[in-house]
């Protein structure tokens, strides 16, 4: 990546808003989706030297890195979830920074990309959030396994959206695309995008689980086709969630399917991306394979807890030349 392609004056001028139409979807197409190469080792060997060969410095790294908490979907998804642990988050969501740190960047106001709840706290955050132009999402149809039977699934969405939801984050059936029922795979992905509504639905493939590259490879284009808005990796919840291999194999996906049907399809890594560094190496990735269309909250996010924390560490070390303890940055 360039270091001069984002600097902090240009971090809240998104790029100029053509009117994006929404994936509406296309037919099944086997063929296309089933002839999907992933090359593992090509692939593994195109990410293994990413992390040395990409980095920006000083200012253009604070840039990059006040842009990449524009695309947070500032997340908490825990049993012991609790509505003050929800206000607070959506308040870190509103100030994602501390004001003397913004104003020592020259920096205007900032927030994060949404912030992520499950169902029953979809309330609290939109109460929360009112004003600030903030999005909701659910995660939802049986987060995080999604084996409740389909109907409930369906009406946890529709409960979601109601409860003012902008955005629905569904986890397709893993047994789906390891017994390779791609047609019940595509109309459940049809299903979900039908009762989203106006809603955009964010198509979680549960990587880790679904056993090779091109397992993810075929699953992204099937949920495509079948209208998914956003493609992410991971619920947060599998032993192994992103991971730039697969973010590689589902950004090809991505691209290949925006060449062919003209819809641009949104990316969502998730799920242990905690470090300010990665999510350089990220942003990296997508400028290179995607284009800087991509680098825009409604065209990627970063799903994450705790990233937060540390791009404010390092934006703080930047501008104080010290770390302050990670205490001091408690929420994300
Ligand atoms: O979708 C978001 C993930 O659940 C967050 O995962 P994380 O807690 O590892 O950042």
């Amino acid at each position: 990546m360039t270091t001069t392609d984002i600097t902090t004056a240009s971090v809240n001028a998104h790029l100029p808003q053509v009117h994006e139409p929404r994936n509406t979807g296309v037919p099944l197409d086997l063929d296309w989706a089933l002839g999907a190469q992933a090359n593992t080792s090509a692939i593994e060997r195109r990410c293994a030297n990413l992390p040395a060969r990409r980095s920006v410095k000083k200012d253009h790294q604070a840039a990059w890195l006040l842009k990449a908490i524009t695309m947070i979907d500032l997340t908490t998804l825990s049993g012991d979830d609790t509505a003050e642990r929800v206000k607070r988050l959506c308040a870190k969501a509103a100030n994602p920074v501390r004001r003397d740190i913004l104003d020592a960047l020259d920096m205007g106001p900032i927030t994060t990309g949404a912030v992520c709840v499950y169902h029953d706290m979809v309330e609290t955050a939109v109460t929360a959030l009112e004003g600030t132009g903030i999005p909701v999402a659910a995660v939802s149809t049986g987060f995080p396994a999604g084996l409740s039977p389909l109907h409930l699934r369906i009406q946890e969405i529709q409960e979601s959206v109601k409860a003012g939801a902008t955005e629905i984050d569904i986890v397709i059936s893993r047994r789906h695309v390891l017994s390779g029922n791609w047609q019940a795979l595509y109309d459940e992905m049809r299903a979900f995008r039908e009762a989203c509504g106006e809603a955009h639905v964010k198509a979680i493939l549960a990587t880790g689980e679904l056993g090779s590259l091109r397992n993810v490879a075929r699953a992204s284009y099937i949920c495509m086709m079948a209208g998914a808005d956003f493609i992410k990796t991971s619920t947060g919840k599998e032993s192994v969630n992103a991971t730039l291999p697969v973010s590689l194999t589902m950004i090809r996906a991505i691209r290949d399917y925006h060449a062919r049907t003209g819809f641009r399809v949104g990316y969502k890594p998730a799920g242990g991306i905690s470090k300010a560094k990665d999510s350089l190496v990220y942003l990296s990735l997508i400028k290179e394979e995607l284009g800087a269309h991509w680098l825009q909250p409604h065209m990627f996010r970063f799903g994450a807890s705790s990233l937060l924390g540390d791009i404010e560490r390092q934006l703080e070390h930047h501008v104080t030349g010290h770390y302050s303890a990670a205490y001091r940055h408690p929420i994300g």
